[in-house]
């Protein structure tokens, strides 16, 4: 066996198993040496060479044997002794290995998933705020020829992004097992780039971040400022999209508006396709809410939550999502604790914090005026004792919106509609709810109000 026929095996090789397959497990291989039919590789890293020894030995004996070099086995040994990891660097190490079934054992004694199950396109609902990141996140879930390098995902506190790089990595797992998915944090990436500097081990790092075939960096605000970081992430950066490899970054603003990030990764980060994730409007949380709602139900079957509650929320709560889920769950806890179906006055009571901070600054003499001009009654005739329909119905829409868009209670709405018992707030607002289930024209009404009100 000589240098010679390595050469040509590993000319032969990058044939059999593709360029991507060479140029991350094949190419780093060394020959050390050959010895009694044995042939001996160096490898950098201890994973490269577990994951070496299982996918490639035989097709790498198979093409020697073709050539007739009298090889009888092959090993494979890490150049140098490997620090032992931490449970973050071995949370790290499974994010990167592909979700192949003979892994699940060694998975076990990983502590944690780094992929949230939840978290995956099925249970994203869409909406204008996000339908272009998540048609853009769809396309790079897709695999195949990559289009826009990288994707840089931006918004917002709890608007999706990292939601959407999980659910990427979940399809693109479930689709090619076979690919190298690392998704991981930008503290992540430097706590890692850190402990290799200390333990010696730098090129193990560039050898396996070089070797993925898509790295996604959540929160790359992170390394702003961090200047060996920020140069490792860059040269990272470079090396996998000459490799053609995908990257997916996200952030909690575009690149160019990240303060203390180098000016070249900055460009470099603009040269595929940004695409921000915008605030959520009330569609979007009304559709989330249901979603969330439809799934805790089938897990509670007993539950109920009342005509309007999700509407109410959907308004009131407009911060972020992470924060509407948050009060969702609180209020189901709530309920399932007190053993109560879920009301508009429970989820007042229970949220009382939550929508305080989250007030919206409509008011009740707003609210009297615009659904009054909508319905063409005197603005007069919302506070007066007139109780003839054409004139009670839009006082109860009234009364419902005041409820359900401010923070004022039931007594304080009933003294701005000329001083009514909150008992007859409380009438009216429940055949508003009742109505709006059955009137689909008075459920539009309401629908339009709302909106004309937010704006
Ligand atoms: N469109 C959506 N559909 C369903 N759930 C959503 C949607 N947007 C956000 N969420 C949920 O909101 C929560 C927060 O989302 P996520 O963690 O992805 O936010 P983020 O943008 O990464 O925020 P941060 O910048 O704080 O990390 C998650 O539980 C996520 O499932």
């Amino acid at each position: 066996m000589t240098e010679d026929s390595w050469g040509i095996v590993r000319k032969q090789l990058l044939k059999t198993v593709g360029e991507n397959n060479f140029a991350s497990w094949i190419e780093p291989l060394t020959v050390l040496d050959f010895d009694e039919g044995i042939l001996r590789f160096l490898v950098p890293t201890k994973f490269m060479r577990d994951w070496v020894s299982r996918n490639f030995a035989d097709t790498i004996l198979n093409q020697f044997r073709q050539n007739k070099v009298a090889v009888e086995r092959v090993e494979f040994h890490v150049a140098a002794p490997e620090a032992r990891p931490t449970p973050t660097a071995r949370a790290a190490t499974r994010a990167a290995r592909p979700a192949a079934p003979q892994r699940a054992s060694d998975d076990a004694e990983l502590p944690g998933a780094p992929l949230d199950s939840r978290f995956t396109f099925d249970s994203f609902v869409v909406g204008k705020p996000n339908e272009l990141a998540h048609a853009a996140a769809r396309r790079v879930a897709e695999g195949g020829p990559v289009t826009f390098n990288p994707l840089f995902l931006y918004g917002g506190v709890g608007l999706g992004k990292t939601h959407l790089m999980h659910a990427i990595a979940h399809e693109l797992q479930n689709g090619q097992p076979e690919l190298r998915v690392l998704y991981l944090s930008a503290e992540q990436f430097m706590y890692r780039f850190v402990q290799a500097l200390r333990d010696k081990q730098i090129m193990s790092f560039k050898e396996l971040f070089r070797s993925v075939d898509v790295l996604m960096v959540d929160d790359v605000q992170f390394i702003a400022g961090k200047d060996s970081t920020q140069d490792e992430f860059f040269h990272t950066f470079n090396a996998l999209v000459d490799q053609n490899k995908q990257i997916v970054i996200s952030a909690d603003r575009a690149p160019g508006e990240i303060k203390g990030l180098e000016e070249r990764i900055k460009s470099r980060l603009q040269c595929g396709l940004v695409v921000d994730l915008h605030p959520t409007d009330y569609e979007l949380r009304l559709g989330i809410l249901q979603q969330k709602a439809e799934n805790y139900r089938a897990q509670n079957p007993g539950l109920r939550i009342d005509g309007g509650v999700l509407e109410f929320l959907a308004h009131r709560i407009t911060t972020n999502v992470r924060v509407l889920e948050g009060a969702l769950t609180r209020l189901f806890a709530f309920a399932s604790l007190v053993g109560r179906e879920i009301s508009l006055d429970l989820a007042q009571d229970c949220l009382a914090d939550v929508l305080r901070t989250s007030s919206q600054k409509v008011t009740i003499e707003e609210i009297q005026r615009k659904v009054s001009e909508h319905f063409n009654i005197r603005l007069a005739d919302m506070i007066g004792p007139k109780r003839v329909r054409t004139i009670a119905r839009p006082r109860q829409v009234a009364m419902y919106l005041a409820k359900t868009m401010t923070t004022r209670s039931l007594p304080e709405i009933g003294r701005r509609f000329g001083g009514r018992d909150h008992t007859t707030i409380m009438h009216g607002i429940r055949k508003v709810e009742e109505l709006m289930s059955t009137d689909s024209q008075l459920a539009e009404d309401i629908n339009l109000l709302r909106r004309l009100l937010e704006a």
